[in-house]
């Protein structure tokens, strides 16, 4: 591929760029100087286009002074900005331009693109300010009518806006207003990402400022149903989607996406969406639910973040047989197919963005989620939030349920129903904690935690059928096929759904475990609410209102005999921003369990007595930033006290550092 050189050198913070046609061929090659300059052109005549084209360079000596400036994005736009005041005939402080151009009438063919002959191709290129129309077609920078006056001026805004000029907090208001008058909740998530495309800001603002009310329109549950209808609700890509067709070019892929200094990426390939099956490469909306999550929740940046789906076809049989489906129609690759796939993916992803890029597996099927963990953990950042995120989350509120339950976690006992990456992943994690609290071997510590799948009670006469993430607890006991006589032999005090298939903790279960326990704690974690193991009515109806209860999808609270009881939801949505957000501010280059452990710790500590009194065992989602920067401080601390950070000196005060990080949804405002 052979790359023209434009403009021989930008000189920006004295770093010397070589420009090239293709702004992300823009090649830093000196720091330091000013001088350097001189000497990036002379470099450039070796390095890329012999020595006439360096010569040239040399001679003509366009240098562009400018300060700050390093990213592409500021770079495109200062040079956009001299080309317009080369366009307006105005001369430029900071440009050395020995024009050959001809601004009083006609356009010079600076890049001989027009002398060019017809059967020469030619890269089709632009780095230009936005402004007028394209500035409000461009959502990082779009303020609809909150544009000023005086920004109406100086961006040729005017006439392409109505006269009224408003603030964010006023638009803010309108569009709540305008939100609550949709009934259905996925008019609501198609009006929130009609409002993401538009004004990312303002977006952000309302996520923000409304978080409890607007999770469960832009997340789960109504991002499932999104999900499932997704073919007939696409309208703008949102996300990388990475086919088998992009097969030995996935690294081209990942540079078309436009922003180039990508944080975290969650990708997922669609077999398992939330509880409710393969969803093939509509499976898009889990990756760009979570990361409007990472901004809104932990403040990671937008331009970080990058939703990828990777799509090896579908099982599913109505997506194959549907005319307007969005992705391959072939069943699932698997096997060797599947795996090279997936290593070139991750190869490309840390050649792309480097050692320190978090990827995060999202919603894959538990064949391939537990194989992709433990392979990458070992070479890349990685993050499985359903095994990973979820178990976080999960022990988080059973530490916090100490308080209103009494003892320590080692006196319960704990039985799950659902052996797949939630349930285990969580056992794993209860495990992990009883032991470094003990002093308890792991092994030991396992025992107390009993799972059931599909087939019954997992015990050791099934060891040899079974996966092996479920041999850890196959403990002795006889076999057991109904969760009610699980229940009743092994007599948890925590009872935890994680089964991906709704109503199976019956009045029976329920009533049982109200039997055996004052305070039943109940965590019916199945997505969407559809899948849900029991409803939060249910679990404080069938227990007489003793019940502790938690969900991953949300519950309103229930009345029952004239007291208000709150359910918590048990969502990975409080774990995944702050961790990741944590892991981003060191610098962390792998993921350590006990990373996951100082992040329950974090947000366990969250809860306050005024939540315990309502029953809670989790902090409100209301206050959630300031959660996330607790968990980010703490996980942050951690990965110093590893030696896995690489951001060095480590920040004196963590929770001020993650704060001061964080993207703020406000208006700036444009010279
Ligand atoms: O997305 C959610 O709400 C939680 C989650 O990871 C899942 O259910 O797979
Ligand atoms: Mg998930």
């Amino acid at each position: 591929m052979q790359h023209t050189l434009v403009d021989p050198v930008l000189l920006f913070d004295n770093e010397a760029y070589l420009i090239f046609k293709n702004p992300l061929f823009w090649v830093p090659v000196l720091q330091n100087t000013r001088k350097s300059a001189s000497f990036a052109c002379f470099l450039g005549c070796f390095c890329f286009l012999g020595f006439i084209g360096g010569l040239h360079c040399f001679l003509q000596r366009r240098i562009l002074v400018g300060s700050g400036f390093r990213d592409r994005k500021k770079v495109g736009a200062l040079m956009g900005s001299v080309v317009e005041e080369i366009r307006n005939g105005g001369g430029h402080s900071v440009v050395d331009v020995e024009s050959k151009a001809g601004f009083g009438g006609g356009i010079e063919d600076v890049y001989g693109e027009d002398c060019a002959t017809e059967d020469q191709v030619l890269t089709p290129w632009t780095a230009s300010v936005a402004s007028g129309y394209t500035l409000l077609r461009d959502p990082h920078y779009n303020k609809g009518l909150a544009f000023t006056e005086k920004e109406r001026d100086a961006h040729y805004l005017r006439g392409l806006l109505p006269p009224a000029v408003l603030t964010q907090e006023l638009q803010e208001k309108k569009l709540m207003q305008n939100l609550r008058q949709y009934e259905v909740p996925l008019h609501r998530y198609i009006a929130m990402m009609d409002l993401q495309e538009r004004n990312e800001g303002l977006f952000y603002k309302l996520l923000i400022d409304n978080v409890e009310e607007l999770l469960p329109v832009v997340y789960t549950p109504t991002v499932g149903e999104a999900c499932q209808k997704y073919g007939s609700i696409f309208r703008h890509p949102q996300g990388l989607y990475i086919s088998l067709k992009e097969k030995g070019k996935i690294l081209e892929v990942l540079k078309n996406w436009p922003e180039r200094g990508i944080q975290v990426i969650v990708v997922t390939d669609g077999e398992r969406i939330l509880g409710l099956g393969d969803l093939g490469c509509q499976g898009m909306g889990i990756p760009v639910g979570k990361l409007s999550l990472y901004t809104a929740l932990g403040g990671v940046p937008p331009s970080a973040c990058l939703p990828i789906t990777i799509d090896v076809g579908t099982n599913n049989e109505k997506l194959l047989n549907d005319e307007f489906y969005i992705g391959l129609k072939q069943r699932r690759a698997t096997g060797q197919e599947y795996a090279e796939l997936l290593e070139e993916f991750m190869t490309a992803v840390k050649q792309n963005y480097g050692e320190k890029v978090l990827v995060q597996f999202e919603d894959f099927a538990n064949h391939n989620a537990f194989e992709l963990l433990s392979k990458y953990s070992k070479t890349h950042l990685v993050f499985n939030d359903d095994i990973q995120g979820t178990a976080s989350v999960v022990l988080a509120g059973l530490i916090a349920s100490l308080k209103l339950l009494g003892g320590t976690l080692g006196d319960h006992t704990f039985l799950f129903l659902g052996a797949g990456e939630a349930g285990t992943g969580i056992a794993e994690l209860i495990a992990l904690e009883i032991s470094k609290k003990t002093g308890a071997p792991l092994e030991e510590a396992r025992k107390k935690i009993w799972l059931v799948d599909s087939k019954g009670l997992i015990v050791k006469s099934r060891l040899g059928s079974l996966q092996h993430f479920k041999q850890p607890w196959a403990h002795d006991h006889e076999p057991i096929k109904q969760l009610v006589d699980a229940v009743k032999a092994i007599k948890p005090t925590v009872l935890i759904g994680t089964s991906g298939v709704g109503k199976q903790f019956t009045k029976d279960v329920v009533e049982t475990m109200a039997s055996l326990n004052e305070k039943p704690l109940i965590l019916a974690l199945s997505n969407p609410t559809s899948q849900a193991e029991c409803t939060a009515e249910e679990a404080y109806t069938w227990t007489k209102g003793r019940a502790i209860f938690g969900s991953g999808s949300p519950f309103d609270p229930v009345e029952y005999e004239n007291k208000l009881l709150v359910p918590g939801q048990a969502n990975n949505a409080y774990i995944f921003p702050g961790f990741g957000l944590g892991l981003i501010m060191a610098g962390a280059i792998r993921v350590h369990d006990d990373m996951l452990l100082a992040a329950s710790e974090a947000l366990a500590m969250q809860v306050s007595e005024e939540h315990y009194a309502k029953g809670l065992i989790y902090p409100p989602f209301t206050n959630i930033r300031k959660i996330s920067a607790n968990i980010a401080a703490k996980v942050a601390a951690k990965v110093y006290e590893l030696g896995l950070a690489s951001n060095l000196p480590r920040p004196k005060d963590l929770v001020k550092y993650a704060e001061s990080c964080m993207y703020s949804p406000r208006y700036r405002s444009y010279r």
